[in-house]
Parts: C-alpha cells; sequence; structure tokens
C-alpha cells in the first residue's frame, strides 16, 4: 500500500486541499466489473492476501448524526478536510451565524478554511432544520443534509480542475468527483410510490433551486439524487463491519456517528459472507480491507449491516428488503436457500387439502 499523507490545512487553501490534495487511494489490483443481476461491482485481478487495505475513499459528503450535540463526544469537525472528532474537552468553534449545533470545527482556522463551503448549507440549515426535525423527523433532516453537502461539494468542485491523481485513476477508468456520484445506483423505481412521494415533497418545499440553495439542478434532477443517496450512503460506526464467520465473541459495532457517500465505495455490492471489512478512518475516509486472501476475478463484497445482529436467512433477508431494498443474491443466501428446500418436507397436494379437514374435526 502506498502511503496517504494528510496534509495540514492552510486556512486560504481549504477548497484545493479538499478537491486536490486528498484524493482518495485504489489498490491497482482493485478492478471494476458489471454483474447482470447486482449491477456495478468490485473484482481483485490478483491474489491479494489478508490484511491488505484496498481502498481508501474520501466520502463526498458526511454529516454528523449524533443525538445531543452539546453532550456527545462524537461530534466530528465540520471541516471535509479535516472531519476529525471533537470531543466535549476539545475546543469547539461553532458556526458565526449560530446555525446548527451539529455544525462544529475543531479549530479557527479550520472553520475558517469550511467558510465557503459552509456558506453554501448555512443560510438553508438556520432557515429549516428546526421545522424539518419538527415535521419530518431527524431521519429526512439527515437525508436532506446530506443531499445539501452533496450540492455543496459539486459547487465548490465546478470551481477546480481534478488533480494529477485523480486524473491518473480516470486514466484507470475510475471516475471522481460529481462524474462519479451520477453513476451511483439507484431510481425511483427501486421505492415505493408513497416514499417518492414524500421525497417529492421533501424536495419541492427545502429542495428547491432558489437563492438560499443555489444549485441549479431542477426537482427531478434533485429526486434523483436522493434515490441514489438512499442506495449508497454509509452509515459510519466505531468498529469494523463484516467480519466473516461472525466471531463467538464479536460485540455490535457500536453507535452510528455519522453517515457519508462515497464514490468509489459505494460500487462495493453485499455479501452476508464477505471477504472485506470496513471501517472509517479518522478522517471520515472509508477503508477496505481484504478479510481473507482473495483470488483473481473473485468479487470484493462488503456487509451492509452488522452481521452479529442478523444471522439467519430470513431476519437478514427482511433487514435487507426493508433497509436496502434488494433481494440479496450471495452465495451465502444461495446456499442457505438450496438448505432451506432440501429440509422443508415436501407436501402433496392430498396434504394441502387434508389440512383444513384437520381444524374441522
Ligand atoms: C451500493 S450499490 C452497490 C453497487 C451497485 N451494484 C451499482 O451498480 O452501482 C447497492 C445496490 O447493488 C445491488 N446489490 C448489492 N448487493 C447485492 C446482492 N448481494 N444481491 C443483489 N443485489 C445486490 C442492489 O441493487 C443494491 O441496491
Amino acid at each position: 500500500m502506498s502511503q496517504v499523507v494528510f496534509l495540514t490545512v492552510e486556512p486560504s487553501s481549504c477548497v484545493d486541499t479538499v478537491f486536490k490534495t486528498h484524493p482518495s487511494w485504489i489498490h491497482p489490483h482493485l478492478t471494476q466489473d458489471i454483474d447482470l443481476v447486482k449491477g456495478r461491482q468490485l473484482r481483485v485481478s490478483a491474489l491479494i492476501p489478508k490484511g491488505t487495505c484496498l481502498l481508501i475513499d474520501r466520502p463526498y459528503a458526511i454529516i454528523p448524526v449524533v443525538d445531543n450535540p452539546p453532550e456527545n463526544d462524537d461530534l466530528t469537525c465540520s471541516n471535509p478536510a479535516c472531519n476529525q472528532r471533537v470531543t466535549r474537552h476539545t475546543e469547539r468553534c461553532p458556526c458565526p451565524n449560530a446555525c446548527i449545533r451539529d455544525v462544529r470545527w475543531c479549530s479557527s482556522s479550520c472553520r475558517e478554511a469550511d467558510s465557503v463551503r459552509h456558506g453554501f448549507e448555512c443560510t438553508w440549515l438556520k432557515r429549516y432544520s428546526e421545522s424539518i426535525r419538527a415535521k419530518w423527523g431527524e431521519y429526512d433532516f439527515g437525508m436532506l443534509w446530506v443531499i445539501v453537502r452533496l450540492l455543496a461539494t459539486r459547487q465548490g468542485e465546478s470551481q477546480h480542475s481534478k488533480s494529477i491523481s485523480e486524473s491518473e485513476l480516470a486514466l484507470k477508468g475510475w471516475k471522481s468527483g460529481w462524474d462519479s456520484i451520477s453513476l451511483l445506483c439507484g431510481s425511483s423505481d427501486t421505492w415505493s410510490h408513497e416514499r417518492v412521494r414524500s421525497w417529492t415533497v421533501l424536495v419541492k418545499k427545502y429542495l428547491q433551486n432558489s437563492p438560499i440553495l443555489p444549485h441549479g439542478l431542477s426537482t427531478d434532477q434533485v429526486l434523483h439524487l436522493i434515490c441514489q443517496e438512499e442506495a449508497n450512503s454509509f452509515g459510519l460506526y466505531p468498529k469494523e463491519t463484516g467480519h466473516f464467520p461472525v466471531p463467538e465473541s464479536a460485540s455490535p459495532r457500536g453507535e452510528q456517528f455519522a453517515a457519508a457517500v462515497y464514490s468509489t465505495a459505494a460500487m462495493a455490492n453485499h455479501s452476508c459472507a464477505p471477504n472485506i471489512v470496513h471501517k472509517p478512518n479518522d478522517q471520515g475516509y472509508m477503508v477496505f480491507t481484504a478479510s481473507r486472501d482473495m483470488h483473481p476475478g473473485e468479487e470484493c463484497c462488503i456487509s451492509y449491516f452488522d452481521l452479529t445482529q442478523h444471522t439467519d436467512l430470513t431476519s437478514r433477508r427482511e433487514h435487507l428488503q426493508r433497509s436496502f431494498r434488494f433481494v440479496c443474491r450471495c452465495e451465502r443466501c444461495l446456499s442457505d436457500e438450496k438448505l432451506e428446500k432440501i429440509e422443508e418436507p415436501e407436501q402433496s397436494s392430498s396434504e394441502w387439502t387434508a389440512m383444513p379437514m384437520m381444524d374441522i374435526l
């Protein structure tokens, strides 16, 4: 793995730092492919030993997700070039316009460095956050805030050319920036009419192109972005997700402290027997590590949920369907499905008709 260096942020170079000096890092043997059922996927092109780091992906947008921010040690610095946790005991610089308690910087230089990006969201947060939280709840507020941060990054990016490393990755077929966000899977067809209707109301009420949120996209484009965000965003947890087989001593992965959208990490499909563990690093970058030796051509899969929490086939299926809207076609589910079919005794048609009769007797 090549060494990734995180530079200290100079106030005046904030945007440059975010867009140029902290690119994602992708292992040279990680490749992209398409699966007819699952869509885009990640594969390895050569033997990858257990423990190898395969990806360190910069978040395109990230928000803190904590209860009671002033009392919480899991709040993260709002400067995307920093994203470090800011505990109650560290200096916490608030927004000069007092927008919301979830927005804090770890130092005045981080606040200054982030002033342009935060300027994009500040009026929106001040105007709408309280009413969205009261009327629609914390989940929808978080979802809308992620969208606002995606739009803020897009806005900042449009003023800057690609970095050298981004151009090098582009030559190898890895898209970055807004181009890569546009490729994320997800459309209104995946979700129920009721859900799409409610998102349409949210977009029209809170996310229209306006002087408060000057993004230049249409209602349909923002709605599409919500569908993509909902299919691709990651919850950030303090412990690694995806050890399999689940060790007997395994404990849950802990409390979620942030949510983020990553363009390359989002290409990883789910498996209930994953070969990758994932965990955010101290700057909110998503890190993929091989949890066993991987052979050329093998698909790289993560687990979208905590495997300690949903163990049997039914529970895994229900959870994935409810939270991620797809039927899992991983090898473990397919083999568990076969086993279930073998274990279920075949019922002949006479047995079916006999059952109600037994009730009568
Ligand atoms: C985060 S995206 C993963 C990348 C995606 N395949 C793409 O084309 O961009 C999640 C989507 O991939 C598909 N997917 C991921 N894991 C799957 C699995 N085990 N079985 C079936 N579909 C899966 C589902 O459509 C899901 O909504």
